[in-house]
Order: C-alpha cells, then structure tokens, then sequence
C-alpha cells in the first residue's frame, strides 16, 4: 500500500451488512482499497455489486437498516488520521467532515439540490456552515463557482431556483455545492448517467481539472468504461462485495486477470471500436444477495471454475499495483492468453 501522506482514504477489511426483513445481506464483504490524494479510483461492477453501499459507508451516508461490522475507514486529513467508521454518523465531527473534507455527488442532482431554495442560497448555505466568509464575499463565491464549474451568467443564475436550470446544468450546480469547500475526497456516484454523451464529457473533463488543480482524491462510480479508461488511475471491480481484482488502471485493463473483469470487459462496448465489437454478455445472473455462494461468488458463472473455488479465494499480488481474487488466475490468464 502507498505511504500515507500520498493517500487521502484508505479502506481495510469493510464489511457493511444490511438488514432486510430480518435476513441478512452481505451488501459489501471485507473490501480494502486507497484513494490517492489527486487521483482518481474507479469501481465498477454489475449493479448491486455493493458500490453505492460502499460510498455511503465512506460518507457514512448508509441507510437505517444497515450497518458498518468489520474494517476500518480512514481519512487521512493533513491534522492526522481519522476513523470514520468509529465516528457517530449524525455526531458533530462527522457533519464537519461531510460537505467540507469529504463531498458527494450523485446520479440524480435533486438527491442534493432542495427544489424551494434558489442554488446561490444552497451554495450559501454550505458555506456559511464550512468556512469564515461572510456577507457580500459568500455571494461572490457562489458566483466564482457556478463560473468555474461553466454555468453561463453566473451573476443572474446563482438567484433562480434549480428547476430553472437544464439536466447538466443542475448536475453542474451540485458539483459547485460539492466543491464549495474545496473538499479533499469527492465521492461521485454514477454522477453522469443520466445526461446525454456531450454533457457527459463535459462533468468529467470537469471532474479531472478538480483533481489536477485541487489536488482532490475521486472515488468514482461508474458502468462506463469508456470513463474508467480516460479518467481513472487506478480500478477496483467489484463482484457481489467483494473486490475482485484492483490496481492501476493501465494495468488491470491491458492485462484483466479474473475471469470476472474479464467478461466485464467483453461485455461492454467500447465508444470509438465502431459497431462490429465483438460484444458478449456475462453468462447466467449475479445469485441471490440473501444466497449466496460460499466459496468464490463469481464461480456459479464461471466457466474456469473448479473444485478449489468453493472455498473463498485469498487476495494475490500479480504485481506490486495489481491484485487480484482467483484461485486460478495464472491459469487463467495462462488460457486466455492463447
Ligand atoms: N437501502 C437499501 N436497503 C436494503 N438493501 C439495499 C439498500 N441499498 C442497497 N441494498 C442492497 O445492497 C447490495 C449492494 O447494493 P448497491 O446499491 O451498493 O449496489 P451497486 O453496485 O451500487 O448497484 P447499482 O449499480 O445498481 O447502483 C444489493 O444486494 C442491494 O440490494
């Protein structure tokens, strides 16, 4: 793992369980990663693969019936490390963490946006609560951020109300709530699934300036490839939560080495390799999250799998920045290869 002071969150061990009409579902089963500070991780994964559930953990965002049992969550800040998981989710720190050292963005803006205040109000708001400025100098830094983040004449839309705004431009708008205060952890679910392709290219060149002259660390939940390819430095796919493969992003896609990464890859096409890809879906379905395999969760699906993988395999270093869960990787690749 990288030293700490390059590193803005790390992630050890995180089992989150939820708790659903007395069963239990182990949303997200001992998961382990880092976010460098000015970079960005991509998780990817089929949906319910425990993504969200992650995030939410990280933010301490997490829904009632869930909770946090095993494994550490550590910030980094510059005053020395923090526990998150330790810390009460509604307690006094926690809150001051949340919008100011640590910000979310989400696939539905409105999720962030109240629709009965006006944005310049909201972005106000956070930071009244998150920093010193005070009167005149507030507006004038909600007017820099809705220029900064390309709304045009910031001046008059920083006073309408966010329905008045386009589907990006909201999207935007939240991204400005996010970047308020210049948080060190942006956590962006699925930020641009609903926006069409142009917009989409827009929030995430967005997203990397951030990074480059913030020196912010992005978690990024995404389906798009395309996105993991331009925007990550480094990928962790998950499997019914787990990760099951993860390192730098050059190296996981140039040399996918769990079966799983690598039907997600065929699986998905790629913008740019024209219409004849050969594109093949993933066999058979992700198993009930309430029944689930005890041994390799991918193995029902795989056809590599063999006796060894009905127990749950160990975590192994193909190289120094790239891990992968698999019994049978080498072989694997081995094959895959030919
Ligand atoms: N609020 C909730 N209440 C109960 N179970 C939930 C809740 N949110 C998620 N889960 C369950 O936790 C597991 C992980 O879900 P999660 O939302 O993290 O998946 P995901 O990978 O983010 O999927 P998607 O791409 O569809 O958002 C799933 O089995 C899901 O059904």
């Amino acid at each position: 793992m990288a030293q700490n002071h390059d590193v803005a969150l790390t992630v050890n061990g995180l089992k989150t369980f939820m708790y659903t009409n007395k069963r239990c579902n182990k949303a997200v089963n001992g998961v382990s990663f880092q976010i460098k500070k000015g970079k960005t991780l991509c998780i990817v994964g089929e949906s319910g693969c425990g993504k969200s559930v992650t995030a939410s953990a990280v933010m301490q965002l997490l829904p009632t019936l869930s909770r946090i049992e095993e494994g550490e969550i550590i910030y980094h800040a510059d005053r020395g490390d923090i526990r998150i998981d330790q810390l009460p989710r509604n307690g006094r720190q926690m809150r001051a963490i949340r919008g100011a050292e640590m910000a979310m963005i989400f696939q539905d803006p409105m999720t962030a946006l109240n629709p009965v205040y006006t944005v310049g109000f909201q972005i106000i708001e956070n930071l009244k609560y998150h920093t010193a400025l005070k009167g005149r100098l507030l507006r004038d830094k909600a007017i820099d951020l809705l220029r900064s983040m390309g709304i045009p004449l910031p001046e008059r839309r920083v006073d309408e109300f966010p329905h008045r705004y386009s589907g990006g431009m909201r999207q935007r708008a939240m991204i400005a709530m996010a970047m308020a205060c210049n948080p060190k952890i942006l956590i962006a679910d699925e930020p641009t699934t609903a926006l069409d392709v142009t917009i989409q290219a827009q929030i995430f060149e967005l997203m990397d300036r951030l990074k480059k002259e913030h020196g912010t660390a992005i978690m990024l939940i995404t389906h798009d490839m395309g996105a993991v390819a331009e925007l990550a430095d480094d990928v962790a796919v998950m499997y019914m939560g787990n990760i099951v493969e993860a390192g730098n992003v050059d190296e996981v896609l140039r040399n996918p080495v769990h079966p799983y990464t690598r039907a997600l890859l065929a699986s998905i096409p790629v913008l740019g390799r024209g219409r004849n890809q050969d594109i093949q879906a993933i066999p058979g379905s992700t198993p009930d999250p309430f029944d689930r395999p005890t041994g390799c969760q991918f193995a029902p699906r795989c056809a590599f799998a063999s006796d060894v993988c009905a127990a749950m395999p160990d975590e192994t270093f193909v190289t120094d920045t790239h891990r992968v869960m698999c019994w049978r990787y080498e072989e694997f690749a081995h094959a895959a290869a030919q």
